[in-house]
């Protein structure tokens, strides 16, 4: 089972059933609605500052609401980053993760769906404020998406693990505002060891990018896992794509 703390800075976006029981699963339903709903206003509210035309004055403006709005939020918040936490159905969530988190108006956020099998995938759409060259997404955010998506494959064959690399090749330039979907799939588990591979393609069908990784179990974790059992090699590519976001 999980210890809290040696867990807390361990990314699982609900692939494990949490140890810890919710009080009041009703309650935490409810305010896990609340949390993605402001969390989607306020992405819909960074999408509309890249992209607004309004005058000086108007931006002033806003901005001396937000400045309002962000001290009520501070009024009763927490020190650090959030971590793991047990959502309402009862699984581990990190709902501040920076591509997944349900609560992070900086995550797009994905949807990563998986088998057992370790096969992941994942449909996308990214906006202007994911943007590198004029009307492409960033590098950086294109090796995040292969990051997550990647680091989903581990997870899924119960070795959740950090990356130790990521090798990522890009193709062609990867279209903002258009409709993109990542995959990821095991290529070789050797251990505590899980080499993974997999890419993003476009509207077209084409590969924008594709990446080969090798995510370990890190030794702290271990204890807390099952022994691994053996060589994945081989598995195929596959897996659903990702529905709409939703704060379950
Ligand atoms: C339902 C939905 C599910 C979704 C789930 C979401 C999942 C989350 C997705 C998250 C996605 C985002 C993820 C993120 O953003 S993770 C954030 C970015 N990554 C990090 O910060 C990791 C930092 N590094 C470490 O913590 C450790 O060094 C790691 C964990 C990597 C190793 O740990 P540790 O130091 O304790 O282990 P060890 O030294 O005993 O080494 C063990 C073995 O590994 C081999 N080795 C190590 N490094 C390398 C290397 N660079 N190349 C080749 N091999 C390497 C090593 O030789 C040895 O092999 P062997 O001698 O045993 O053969």
């Amino acid at each position: 089972m999980f210890n809290r703390e040696r867990t807390r800075r361990h990314m699982t976006d609900g692939a494990f059933a949490s140890p810890f029981p919710v009080e009041d699963p009703v309650a935490l339903a409810a305010l896990e609605v609340a949390q993605s709903g402001l969390a989607a206003a306020v992405r819909a509210l960074a999408d509309a500052t890249v992209r607004t035309r309004v005058a000086a004055p108007d931006l002033a403006a806003v901005a001396e609401q937000v400045e309002t709005l962000t001290a009520r939020l501070l009024a009763e918040a927490q020190e650090g980053p959030l971590g793991l936490e047990t959502d309402s159905a009862g699984r581990l969530r990190d709902h501040g993760n920076a591509m997944v988190g349900m609560r992070n108006p900086i995550a797009p956020p994905l949807v990563v769906t998986g088998d057992e099998s370790g096969s992941t995938s994942c449909a996308l759409t990214l906006g202007a404020g994911y943007e590198g060259p004029p009307g492409y997404v960033h590098g950086g955010i294109v090796a995040a998406v292969l990051d997550q998506v990647l680091g989903s494959v581990p997870a899924h064959l119960g070795l959740p693990g950090m990356t130790a690399y990521l090798n990522t090749t890009y193709r062609r330039p990867t279209p903002l505002g258009a409709p993109l979907h990542c995959r990821g799939w095991v290529e070789r588990v050797d251990g505590w060891k899980v080499h993974a591979r997999g890419e993003i393609r476009d509207a077209q069908d084409l590969v924008t990018a594709e990446a080969e990784a090798l995510f370990v179990v890190p030794r702290w974790a271990r204890e807390h896992l099952d022994r691994p059992t053996g060589d994945a090699a081989g598995t195929a590519p596959g897996g659903e794509a990702a529905q709409e976001p939703s704060a379950s």
